[in-house]
């Protein structure tokens, strides 16, 4: 991964309150959520360590995807905290979640299909912007200051994940792998201290997942952002991964190194036991 040409915002900067007294960015507790009568999560903990890159892995259906729509104020918890530097999030609504500092990407690509790669990243700078839209309305100095601070954090922040030659390209004309970088682009431009990151290699080549876990390892030690990681790529996880967390049926299975889950038998039996192993946890590389 190329250093980017320019320092953008490192959350090393601003240190808030809690930071100085806690080495853990993003603390979940009892997080629980039931749909009807399905225990989707049930009573998770997890404690992410700052500047660290985690995963959450298990079966599909085994609640990671419900654990980060919590996170991210998708949906409400039935119980449990969640403290982003101290500061609890729960009941927040997303976009106030990503102005407390968490970013994510999804499952699907969600980009704006009649926006240009740059278009797409100022959206997800819009909540950093100070101009207002009396500002906008008169094109205040206000506003062309912010206009102007976009577009050149947009650069940089395309340069970063490689994509600098297609600043003006359609983000759905994009390479496959080129609009999953698109994406987690967007998301670093809400200037995150988190990002949680939804199988962001589902679908890639081994190339472009080798791509993918450079860039994945620069935010973390170019940009500071702390990465929480659901994967179904086992040799991404464990190669990437300072400490996993595994779910199956809603509840934390086990956690650890990568090299304890990796020969962890309660895990592996949760994997094989609902034939998974091919797709998910047997075969190195595999996309789930
Ligand atoms: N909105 C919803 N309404 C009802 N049930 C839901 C809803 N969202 C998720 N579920 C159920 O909750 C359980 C956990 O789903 P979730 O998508 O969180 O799992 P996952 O671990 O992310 O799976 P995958 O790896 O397949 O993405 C599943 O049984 C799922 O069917």
């Amino acid at each position: 991964m190329s250093a980017p040409t320019q320092k953008i915002t490192s959350q090393k900067s601003p240190i808030s309150r809690a930071s100085a007294t806690s080495d853990s960015v993003l603390s979940v507790s009892g997080l629980t959520k039931t749909f009807g009568g399905l225990l989707a999560v049930n009573s998770v903990n997890l404690e992410v360590p700052r500047a660290s890159i985690v995963s959450v892995i298990g079966p599909n259906g085994a609640g990671k995807t419900t654990f980060f729509n919590m996170i991210t104020g998708i949906y409400e918890p039935d119980a449990g905290s969640i403290l982003l530097d101290g500061v609890d999030l729960v009941g927040l609504r997303p976009d106030q979640v990503t102005s407390a500092g968490i970013a994510r990407t999804f499952q699907n690509i969600r980009l704006f299909a009649s926006m240009t790669a740059e278009e797409n990243i100022l959206v997800g700078r819009h909540p950093r912007l100070k101009a207002n839209y009396v500002d906008a309305l008169f094109r205040t100095k206000r506003f062309h200051e912010d206009e102007a601070s976009a577009r050149e954090a947009a650069a940089v922040l395309l340069d970063f994940v490689g994509l600098k030659r297609a600043s003006q390209e359609l983000s759905t004309s994009l390479p496959y792998g080129d609009q999953r970088r698109l994406e987690i682009a967007r998301a670093l431009a809400t200037n995150p201290k988190v990002i949680l990151l939804d199988e962001p290699a589902a679908g890639m080549n081994p190339r472009e997942t080798e791509t993918l876990k450079a860039l994945i390892r620069a935010i973390r030690d170019e940009l500071g952002v702390t990465v929480v990681l659901i994967e179904h790529d086992m040799r991404l996880v464990m190669t990437l991964s300072e400490h996993i967390t595994v779910l199956n049926y809603g509840a934390k299975l086990a956690e650890g190194l990568p090299h304890e889950i990796r020969n962890n038998p309660e895990v592996m039996e949760a994997y094989l036991g609902r034939g998974a192993a091919a797709g998910e946890y047997g075969k190195e590389g595999a996309n789930g």
